[in-house]
């Protein structure tokens, strides 16, 4: 109606003030196109190992000093830290320094006046430094990204490959492409000789804090540069035990011409850091991976700041899980074991997707059980450099006492049986055995509670009884990340997909549930595992945008009566 009237009212010759023509244009960056960078194979005498054997030595021989980053200046604080090697963990690699809560508040006012400036740098600009960057995280950085993750935080080769090469490089590219794609889109402008709708991204006034968990370095680099990508000012603070891997990441940014004060390196004490930022009414987002309390802690004190803030802050929080693989009567067991040991074992079971829970029919539990205890034993848990090792030691000593806890509370427990594994031993390394217990109760803590460490528990159940271990396996938890079923029987697997729907975010048909691909699975839990707003998919980056509709009119306005006023 609305613009029926301006039509009616249009008039041939324009005033000088309406002829200068759309203001806004959203640019793309042609012929962008984006795939998954390769896994290497690491085979004896390829370039890639020399290259890595090389950057192991030179990260192992030196203890490098990693600086707090506040715009352009680098700050060490008398609190003096260390990063050591988990697996031998008498070795130093890195000596940081925790940021007071002043520093905080210094890189807040940094980050919050390097953003009106950054927001101004066009998109394809932006989009064309994250390119650069994915390919010099592919080339020149790629050993050291991948010596410093298996030597900080006790990765073997193939682990530190899928994580600080691969997924870095594609979050990288990806959400550059997802970005450009962005343009794609423009709002329908009726009558474009008259007017025109745009849509335009910008950052969010303010800053964002980046708060990353230990396990996977390309999380790190996805957290804090995802908004930056969008415009957005940001306070990144790594995990303790990520630090080295983590600041690299940080300076190939930096080297690519992301500038000074747009992302602000603070690693700190965590309630310091949480403290201090919800506290600022500069806050316009946290953007969170690690586990459900300091997530909730976060939530709770924005909840409670509300009213001093200039913005709503967006809260993104992915968390942790209880994950499960669901085993049909019909099922491949080479499938359900092979699938279940890279599951829960690789990486020691620090993937917030790994198996934790297994739920296995008794008509197939002997050839299982068979399979898990031969393939178990053969796993090598040692040193990350060992090109033997399946998997090395848990992060740290907290890590390693929580694990301990619970092989402890199943070994004095006459609902428990430890089949495989068991052994702890931190005399050297944080080194904990695969482990696999079967358990009486499926409703038992050990079937409830994120372990987050190499420890399968199983529950063997009759196989008619199938529908009420659906509904027990449905609710026993506050989790829903990742979740697998195995199955050859059609009938049954497209009504576990269905009764299941709301178990997992992530969710795998004859598959482990570990080893999403950015592109492929974009990832992210629901219910207690977090806000699912699906990195690695094309929806990411809108959470860190700021979108502004315009609406440019080029007639004049020349009345205010409608014209069926008129009679
Ligand atoms: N859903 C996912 O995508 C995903 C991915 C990786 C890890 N995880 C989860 O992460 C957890 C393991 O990671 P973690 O041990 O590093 O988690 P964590 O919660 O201990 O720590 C995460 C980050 O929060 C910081 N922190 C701690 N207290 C804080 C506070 N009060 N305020 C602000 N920051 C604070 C830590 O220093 C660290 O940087 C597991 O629960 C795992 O399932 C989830
Ligand atoms: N993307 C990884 C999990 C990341 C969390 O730790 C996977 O799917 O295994």
């Amino acid at each position: 109606m609305y613009n029926l009237c301006r039509q009616a009212q249009r008039v041939k010759s324009l005033p000088n003030s309406l002829q200068f023509g759309s203001l806004v244009s959203v640019e793309k960056v042609p012929n962008l196109s984006v795939k998954n960078e390769p896994i290497l194979g690491y085979l004896p005498g390829s370039k890639e190992l020399k290259e890595l054997e090389s950057a192991l030595k030179k990260t192992a021989s030196n203890v490098e000093d990693v600086p707090i980053v506040i715009g352009d200046e680098e700050i060490r604080t008398k609190n003096v830290k260390y990063q050591v090697m988990p697996h031998n963990h008498s070795k130093k690699i890195a000596q940081y320094y925790y940021a007071t809560p002043d520093l905080i508040q210094k890189a807040i006012k940094t980050a919050t006046e390097a953003q009106k400036k950054w927001d101004r740098v066009p998109m394809s600009e932006r989009i064309n430094m994250w390119m650069k960057a994915a390919d010099l995280m592919a080339t020149k950085y790629r050993a050291q990204l991948n010596a410093t993750t298996m030597l900080g935080q006790a990765k073997v080769v193939i682990q530190a490959e899928i994580d600080s090469a691969c997924e870095l490089i594609d979050f990288v590219r990806f959400n550059a492409h997802f970005a450009n794609e962005l343009a794609d889109y423009s709002p329908i402008s009726p009558n474009p000789k008259e007017g025109k709708n745009s849509l335009r991204y910008r950052g969010i006034d303010g800053f964002i804090a980046a708060v990353s968990p230990f396990n996977f370095t390309a999380i790190g680099g996805n957290l804090s540069y995802t908004p930056a990508l969008m415009g957005n000012g940001v306070l990144w603070k790594p995990s303790d035990t990520a630090l080295l891997s983590n600041y690299t990441i940080f300076k190939i940014m930096r080297e690519v011409g992301v500038p000074a004060g747009v992302v602000n390196f603070v690693p700190a004490l965590g309630p310091d850091f949480g403290d201090t930022i919800t506290n600022s009414e500069h806050l316009a987002g946290i953007n969170f991976t690690g586990s459900v309390p300091t997530f909730s802690r976060l939530w709770r004190q924005v909840g409670e700041k509300l009213r001093i803030y200039r913005n709503f802050p967006r809260l993104i929080g992915e968390c942790g899980g209880k994950n499960y693989h669901l085993v049909h009567s019909s099922a491949d067991v080479t499938s359900v074991v092979n699938g279940t040991i890279r599951s829960a074992f690789e990486y020691s079971g620090q993937k917030c997707s790994a198996c934790s829970r297994a739920y296995i029919p008794k008509s197939l539990w002997p050839k299982v059980k068979e399979g898990l205890l031969s393939v178990r034993d053969q796993l090598l848990v040692g040193d990350v450099t060992d090109v033997k090792s399946f998997t090395s030691a848990v992060i740290d000593k907290v890590a390693f006492d929580r694990i301990k806890g619970y092989i402890d509370y199943a070994r004095s427990s006459n609902k428990h049986e430890i089949i495989g594994g068991g052994e702890c031993d931190d005399s050297q390394g944080y080194f904990v055995q695969p482990t696999i217990i079967v358990c009486k109760d499926p409703s038992d803590k050990i079937m409830k509670e994120e372990i987050f460490g190499p420890v399968l528990t199983i529950y063997v159940y009759e196989d008619k009884d199938v529908e009420s271990v659906i509904e027990n396996l449905s609710s026993a938890t506050p989790y829903a990340l990742t979740g697998a079923i195995f199955a050859q029987d059609e009938k049954f697997a497209r009504s576990a997909i269905e009764k299941l729907k709301m178990t997992a975010g992530n969710f795998y048909v004859n598959d482990k549930s570990t080893g999403s691909v950015v592109g492929q699975q974009p990832f992210g839990g629901a219910r207690m595992s977090g806000t699912n707003d699906k990195a690695g998919g094309p929806h990411y980056v809108l959470r860190w945008a700021n979108p502004q509709s315009i609406k440019e009119t080029f007639v004049p306005l020349t009345d205010v009566i409608y014209p069926y006023m008129k009679g």
